[in-house]
């Protein structure tokens, strides 16, 4: 089943949501929400992708991202969607919940 993607209400809410509970925010450029991780070691980045990606695995829903040392670059969107849906805002609250910054 095609994910339904979400209107630009709906985005602005759950984005203020999302940016409520962490100290770098999230930003929507697009089709994509963003946002830069920078951990203080390559270790903790790649812990953070690893645990992310069994998660990604887990629901069918995968990052775009780039890894430079400590710096995690993540842009989310759904690709069936053309656009931003809820799993998008789910993915992006687990990685906030898990990323320990
Ligand atoms: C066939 C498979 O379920 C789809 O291609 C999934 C896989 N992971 C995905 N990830 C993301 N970010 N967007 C998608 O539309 C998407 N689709």
């Amino acid at each position: 089943m095609e994910p339904n993607g979400l209107s630009q209400e709906e985005i602005s809410m759950r984005l203020e949501e999302l940016n409520d509970a962490c100290e770098v925010p999230w930003c929507v450029e697009g089709d994509y929400l963003k946002k830069q991780f920078a951990f203080k070691s390559f270790n903790a980045a790649f812990g953070f992708m690893t645990r992310v990606a069994i998660k990604a695995e887990k629901v069918d829903h995968h990052p775009e991202w780039t890894n430079v040392y400590g710096r995690v670059d993540v842009a989310l969107t759904t690709h069936d969607a053309d656009g931003l849906t809820e799993q998008d805002f789910s993915l992006a609250a687990f990685m906030d919940r898990i990323s320990g910054l």
